[in-house]
């Protein structure tokens, strides 16, 4: 087993994935992403990008291929070990913000620091902070109920980034944004991540989050293409690709 590039922090080799159901999955992704970098997956719906994040991020077992995170090989960490490493080191934003229905919202992006053991009153200042960059400092008092989808977004990506993942995963972070706003969101939270050295592995079909990335990486049928030109809006859904693997 030959480890990974000094400088990447996220490395994987030959990765193959199918679903419990046995639906193909992933077949063959290679990549590097380095340190401090966004990386962004692009592609179709259905090409793989939300299961690439899960194999990267170790929310599935990988059986057939190599992850590693630095110098930890989760291709051979058990549920426990996994489990602990995306506590302490990643983050995560789904397309779909979920927030604690009950709990408010600087006290949703105060929980991940307490839960590292910040007391309270240092995570809701910390938390306060996030979600005033996120531009809804003013409903930080506010229940997930009580906001708009867009602004429980903002509220679940000042969450992600608050305990300084090393890597975060964005999972079409701007999905339920209007367009006016992707863009605006996409910048604050990449101009955050840099800021904190936060490397990004950004999952996207939005050309302005792939235009924000250092490197971007396309993919179609759970197979790396390396030239992708995306479909207009206009046209998605048609046969608008065009690729060469
Ligand atoms: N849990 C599952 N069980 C079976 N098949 C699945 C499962 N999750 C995803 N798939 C299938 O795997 C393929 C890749 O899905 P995936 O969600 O990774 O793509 P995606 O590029 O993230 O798409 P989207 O942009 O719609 O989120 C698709 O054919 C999808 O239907």
């Amino acid at each position: 087993m030959e480890a990974p590039p000094d400088n990447d922090v996220l490395w994987a080799r030959s990765l193959h994935f199918r679903h419990p159901d046995g639906s193909p999955g992933l077949a063959g992704v290679s990549l590097g992403v380095r340190e401090g970098e966004i990386f962004a997956v692009t592609g179709p719906r259905g090409s793989g990008k939300t299961t690439l994040l899960h194999c990267l991020s170790g929310q599935v077992p990988v059986r057939d291929g190599e992850v590693w995170f630095n110098s930890v090989p989760l291709h051979t960490l058990g549920p426990v070990a996994r489990e602990r490493l995306r506590r302490d080191r990643f983050g995560w934003i789904d397309p779909a913000p979920a927030l604690i229905p009950e709990l408010n919202a600087w006290e949703n992006v105060a929980l991940p620091l307490m839960l590292r053991g910040i007391g309270r009153r240092r995570a809701k200042v910390a938390a306060l902070e996030w979600l005033e960059r996120l531009d809804v400092g003013d409903r930080a008092r506010k229940r997930p109920h009580g906001l708009k989808q867009a602004e429980r977004q903002r509220v679940a990506i000042a969450r992600a980034l608050a305990p300084a993942p090393t890597v975060l995963f964005a999972d079409e972070p701007t999905a339920p944004l209007h367009r006016a706003d992707r863009t605006l969101v996409l910048r604050t939270l990449a101009t955050a991540a840099r800021s904190h050295g936060i490397t990004v592995v950004l999952a996207t079909h939005d050309p302005d989050g792939a235009a924000l990335a250092d490197h971007t990486m396309a993919l179609l049928d759970g197979r790396r293409v390396h030239t992708l030109h995306l479909p207009d809006p206009d046209t998605e859904g048609r046969a608008a690709w065009s690729l060469s693997v």
